[in-house]
């Protein structure tokens, strides 16, 4: 089996991941000597048990040697008794290491390339190559490292006591060798193309269950279930073609060991009659062959088992060399001097773009004082969400910086920066929680507090009506609750977070017209000291805020009040009417 320079790379890092158990390893493997070292002695214990006990009617030689072989025995055992604790150990720590790094860097991953794929996606190609590569620590591996041991020993063995009959047993090996190789190819090609059909499939699998409220609505099912089908079907047709490869790979090693076991029958019972060997060095000259012929397969097979676990492993590191967010002190440098000082936000004309084919920002340049609240207006598309996701550092600038009193956000220690940031936007999850852990995020917070926000969020009187109140269980991602009730909850827990920076991205476009006003006047003035970002198109907010900021195809085209846009930017005037219209026609 041949590996390219990529494919010893990832066995490099499979390797590695065995560094902080490498007194482990070598315990294994002081066992797996010391045991191969025993088992060279056995077959010889045993033809001194035929020749000089059995055949030469010597008990008492017969009983030392039967007791000798007993003793031998029970030592291995005991051996394997450690190795077997030790690489089940392996067996449990590397998976599980494996699992939790994946999940922290899933958590800790850069907004962009967590973009790329679903969440179902993720799940099953992580669970799926963890189990893989996993598989490097269990039995068969290390069957193969005892194998080589006792390869040698039984070759030793195989060589004194008849180099003819050696022979014999090593001219088999080229014919399994190319065997296994052309095995081994097919079979990782099989798995390759098993393994882009299951991503394919979960993928698939993934989107239709997230989408089974417009699979209704289209009436799709029949279409959805005919690709289910399909998909299965496919895999299926490759799990069969596995199958058969291994079993291709099975019958080639029993008929090439029986046929070694028959010529050394043939040629060593020759031997017996012309006197020139004993019956007790024919079995053990068979029992050291087993030695040797049992490890070829398994040695050659290093290649066909790696097959399997190299495209995992590949998928993993690779999936694992994904660009993570910069936690950590190290890398976040400072802590934010400013902490308890006001806090001034300047975009320095920033310009952004997602991917290389288009420009979302062009160098959009605005300050936002303390206590300020700056609503973004635009139509759908204009970059809005995409200024707000800046400042999260979810993503980065091409050109230009946004710097929080002065300093730039990227040397600021991430997880103390975000924890001046609350943010409310339509599509907040809720988390399968009560209603108390969604809104308080697990943070130690007085009851008082809570009942404080959620009355501002004008949803005390719904939380009180249900039947568990706050420890009412809202559903996978509030399924529970509407979606009006779903953004209240998430304002409650903007306000308990209490941070300076309030970010509400269409934050009440679910709500009622009641509750609407009810927080627009709530945060006119509970607010007043936060600095707020918001964007909306509703007059009745924009009405109170600082200033408003027009953006067109990611160009500021327009900042000001919004008395005086409306006077000024016909742009502006024409989108505050639609948004009256559409009001109107709601109202209908
Ligand atoms: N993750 C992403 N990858 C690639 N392109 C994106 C991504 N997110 C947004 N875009 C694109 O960037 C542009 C700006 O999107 P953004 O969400 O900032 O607009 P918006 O003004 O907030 O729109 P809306 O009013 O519809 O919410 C859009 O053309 C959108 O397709």
């Amino acid at each position: 089996m041949k590996f390219n320079n990529e494919d010893k790379k990832v066995i490099k890092r499979i390797l590695y991941l065995f560094k902080p158990y490498i007194k482990k390893v070598t315990l294994i493997l002081v066992c797996m000597l010391i045991s191969a070292g025993i088992s060279m002695m056995i077959p010889r214990i045993s033809q001194q048990l035929m020749d000089r006990g059995l055949l030469a009617h010597n008990y008492k030689l017969l009983i030392i040697f039967t007791l000798a072989g007993l003793a031998l025995l029970l030592i291995e055992q005991g051996l394997g008794f450690i190795e077997t604790k030790n690489r089940i150990y392996l067996n449990s720590i590397i998976p599980y290491t494996l699992s939790k790094n994946a999940f922290k860097h899933t958590l800790r991953m850069k907004m962009q390339s967590l973009n790329d794929t679903n969440t179902a996606e993720i799940m099953s190609t992580i669970g799926m190559d963890v189990g893989n590569i996993g598989r490097i620590c269990d039995s068969s591996t290390f069957y193969i490292l005892s194998s080589i041991f006792k390869m040698v020993g039984g070759f030793i063995g195989l060589l004194l006591i008849d180099w003819r009959l050696t022979l014999m047993v090593v001219v088999i090996v080229p014919f399994r060798y190319i065997l296994v190789k052309y095995i081994a190819k097919k079979r990782k090609q099989l798995f390759e193309e098993y393994l882009k059909l299951n991503k394919d499939f979960a993928a698939f699998y993934g989107d239709t269950v997230s989408g089974v409220k417009e699979i209704k609505l289209w009436g799709l099912d029949r279409i959805k279930i005919g690709k289910f089908i399909k998909g299965q079907r496919e895999l299926i047709n490759i799990n069969i073609k596995m199958g058969l490869i291994d079993k291709l790979n099975e019958f080639s090693e029993t008929v090439l060991f029986q046929v070694i076991m028959d010529v050394i029958y043939i040629m060593g019972a020759y031997l017996v009659f012309q006197n020139s060997l004993t019956i007790g060095e024919l079995f053990a000259f068979i029992t050291y062959s087993s030695y040797v012929t049992g490890p070829i397969s398994a040695i050659l097979n290093i290649g066909y088992n790696f097959v399997n676990i190299i495209p995992s492993a590949k998928r993993y590191f690779d999936y694992m060399d994904r660009e993570g967010e910069p936690y950590g002190r190290n890398r976040g440098t400072e802590s934010f001097a400013g902490k308890d000082s006001e806090v001034v936000i300047t975009y320095e004309d920033v310009s952004f773009s997602y991917t290389n084919e288009k420009q979302i920002l062009d160098k959009v340049s605005f300050e936002i004082r303390e206590g300020e609240k700056v609503a973004i207006v635009g139509a759908n598309g204009s970059g809005k969400s995409t200024i707000i996701n800046l400042l999260l550092r979810f993503y980065q600038p091409t050109s230009g910086k946004i710097l929080l009193n002065g300093i730039d956000i990227n040397s600021i220690d991430l997880r103390e920066y975000r924890s001046m940031i609350s943010v409310v936007s339509q599509d907040m999850y809720l988390f399968n929680a009560s209603i108390k852990e969604n809104i308080t995020l697990n943070t130690k917070t007085n009851e008082l507090n809570i009942h404080k926000a959620v009355k501002e969020c004008g949803i005390d009187k719904f939380i009180e009506k249900l039947p568990e109140k706050y420890e009412t269980v809202v559903g996978k991602n509030g399924t529970g609750v509407s979606g009006g009730e779903k953004q209240k909850i998430a304002l409650a827990r903007a306000i308990i977070r209490a941070s300076k920076i309030l970010v509400l991205d269409e934050a009440t476009a679910n709500y009622d017209m009641e509750s609407e006003a009810a927080v627009n006047k709530f945060i006119g003035k509970e607010l007043s000291r936060k600095t707020a970002i918001i964007i909306s198109h509703k007059p009745d907010i924009l009405k109170y805020v600082s200033k408003v900021i027009v953006l067109e195809n990611g160009s500021i085209v327009d900042i000001g009040k919004h008395n005086d846009l409306c006077m000024r930017n016909e742009q502006y005037k024409k989108m505050m009417e639609a948004h009256e219209t559409f009001k109107d026609n709601q109202a209908i």
